[in-house]
Order: structure tokens, then C-alpha cells, then sequence
């Protein structure tokens, strides 16, 4: 059996990620964390959850809620992840990361961290996304600079960083298969007058408002022709059995950083 803690276990993800362990075969919660201070500090978990009880209260403690641990699956903020990815390496745990916004440093701390323990970090668990990713590649490579590249993403109003996670690592990865740099391509803004287009810009448009779980489109706009690829998230299940998915593969797996890219067989 695989002992699994959430942290930002009474988060939009985290009471989704506790169903889907209930759900998953193999798979038990082990503990269950959230901030100091949380009004839902001592309730049971599985209740919070609305999977019914499953005997693991939440705590505000790390080092206590991976007492009973193999794996900590991690849907946060990145500031509150680089502390935990710390916490399991000196434990000597596994960790599944989805939380997103991560600055370039950040990304680069959380690998030191990698040399360690196994560190699983995707800011999309789904399938599609990660097809999507494969296909926005192959779609890159045949249609190349011919065609101007703009991202556009929708996600709910609670939501706290932007560009989100999921488009950030399309850009990318549209600009790796142009032989482009994404950092120095990427364009969030344009007011007033900006001048033409670049060639080489990819633009990055952000939507947010009410329930929308997520949502993203990837444009291909040549002249007279248009290509969108689009994935559109109907509910935060597939997120979590995609996490749940992710602990399971990375038992046994060697030190070192992984995505859902490696869970899929998708490299
Ligand atoms: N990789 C993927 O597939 C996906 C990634 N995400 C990402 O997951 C993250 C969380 O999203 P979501 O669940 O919607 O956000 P929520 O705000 O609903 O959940 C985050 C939870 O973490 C808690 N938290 C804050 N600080 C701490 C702390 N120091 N210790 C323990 N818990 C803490 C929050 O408590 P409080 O609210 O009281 O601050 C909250 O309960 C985001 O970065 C999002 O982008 C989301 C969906 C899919
Ligand atoms: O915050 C969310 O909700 C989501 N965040 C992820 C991201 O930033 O890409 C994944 C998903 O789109 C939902």
C-alpha cells in the first residue's frame, strides 16, 4: 500500500486529490496538511473532503503529516512548495509538485532538491494537456515561422498567478521547437501604440472569471488560414487521478526531477 499526503489538503485540488487516493486502488491517505492557522485545522480529511471519513486529521505540521507517509502530493504556491520540497529531501521522501508560477530560480531550487528524493513537478496533470504538448510540438515544427503564435488562457477568478502553469509550458514549448527562446519571445502586453507584430513574439493572453476550471487555446494564424489547438478542463477530477497517477510511478523511481511527460510514456 502507498501512503500518500496533501498539503492545501481543504484547497480546490486538495479535497479532489483525497478523493481520487480513496478512489484509486492500491493507495491510502497518510496525512493530511494545511497552513498554521486553518479553520479546518483538526477535521478529518475524507469528511472535508466529502469522500467520507477517513480517520486522517489535518494537521499544520509537515514533518507530522509525513509521519505516516511515502509520498507527499503538493497543490499549493510556489513559496509554500519550496519549503516543503526542502522538508522531504531531508526526510527522504517522494514528492508530486502541481503547483504553479514558479519563477525560473524557483524551478532551478526545486531540481537542487531533486538530487535527493524523486521530485514529480507538471503544471498539468491531465492527459490531454500532455498530448496537447506533443501536438503543439509537431504542429510548431511543420507549420514553423510562417505562422504568428498567440496563447490564450481562461481559468476561474480565484485564481493567483499568471499566465497559468499549463500556458507558460506550451510557449515554451512552441518555442523550443522554432529555436526560440521563450523567455525573450514572450509578449504579455500590448496598449496603446505598440507597433506591428514581431515575427518572433508569441503572445500570451490571460482571461479570468467566475467557475471556469481552465482552459487554453494555442493559435497557429498564418495568411488565410488559422489553426487553434484547444483543451478545456470540464472539472478538477482528471488533475487529481493524474497526480495520483504520478505517485504511484514515482515509487522506486531514482533521484531527480520528472514531469507527467515521463508518467506517460510521452518523451
Ligand atoms: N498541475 C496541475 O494539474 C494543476 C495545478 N494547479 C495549481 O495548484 C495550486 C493550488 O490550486 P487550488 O487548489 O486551486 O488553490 P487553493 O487556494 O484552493 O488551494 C491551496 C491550498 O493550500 C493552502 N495553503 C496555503 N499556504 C499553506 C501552507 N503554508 N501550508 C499548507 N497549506 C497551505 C491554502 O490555504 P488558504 O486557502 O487558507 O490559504 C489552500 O487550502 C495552484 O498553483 C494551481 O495553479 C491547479 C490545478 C491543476
Ligand atoms: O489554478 C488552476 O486552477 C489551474 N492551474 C494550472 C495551471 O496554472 O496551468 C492547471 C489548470 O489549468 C488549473
Amino acid at each position: 500500500m502507498i501512503r500518500v499526503a496533501v498539503v492545501g489538503a481543504a484547497g480546490r485540488m486538495g479535497g479532489r486529490i483525497i478523493t481520487a487516493i480513496k478512489e484509486a486502488e492500491g493507495l491510502e491517505l497518510g496525512g493530511a496538511i494545511e497552513r498554521p492557522g486553518h479553520a479546518m485545522l483538526g477535521q478529518d480529511a475524507g469528511s472535508l473532503a466529502g469522500c467520507g471519513p477517513l480517520e486522517v486529521a489535518i494537521v499544520d505540521s509537515l514533518e507530522e503529516g509525513l509521519k505516516s507517509a511515502d509520498v507527499l502530493i503538493d497543490f499549493t504556491f510556489p513559496e509554500v512548495t519550496l519549503k516543503n520540497v526542502a522538508v522531504c529531501a531531508r526526510l527522504g521522501k517522494m514528492i508530486v509538485i502541481g503547483s504553479t508560477g514558479f519563477t525560473p530560480e524557483q524551478r532551478a531550487e526545486v531540481a537542487g532538491h531533486a538530487r535527493k528524493i524523486p521530485v514529480l513537478l507538471a503544471p498539468n496533470m491531465s492527459v490531454g494537456v500532455n498530448a496537447c504538448f506533443k501536438l503543439l510540438k509537431e504542429a510548431a515544427q511543420i507549420l514553423g515561422d510562417g505562422f504568428d503564435v498567440e496563447i490564450v488562457e481562461l481559468h476561474h477568478n480565484k485564481k493567483k498567478d499568471s499566465p497559468s502553469g499549463t500556458a507558460v509550458r506550451m510557449g515554451e514549448v512552441v518555442a523550443d521547437a522554432l529555436g526560440r527562446d521563450y523567455n525573450k519571445v514572450a509578449n504579455f502586453h500590448r496598449e496603446g501604440m505598440c507597433g506591428e507584430r514581431s515575427k518572433e513574439e508569441i503572445g500570451m493572453q490571460t482571461v479570468r472569471g467566475g467557475d471556469i476550471v481552465g482552459e487554453h487555446t494555442v493559435y497557429f494564424i498564418g495568411m488565410g488560414e488559422r489553426i487553434e489547438i484547444t483543451h478545456r478542463a470540464m472539472s478538477r477530477d482528471m488533475f487529481a487521478r493524474g497526480a495520483v497517477r504520478a505517485a504511484t510511478w514515482l515509487q522506486g523511481q531514482a533521484p531527480g526531477m520528472y514531469d507527467m511527460q515521463d508518467v506517460l510514456g510521452l518523451r
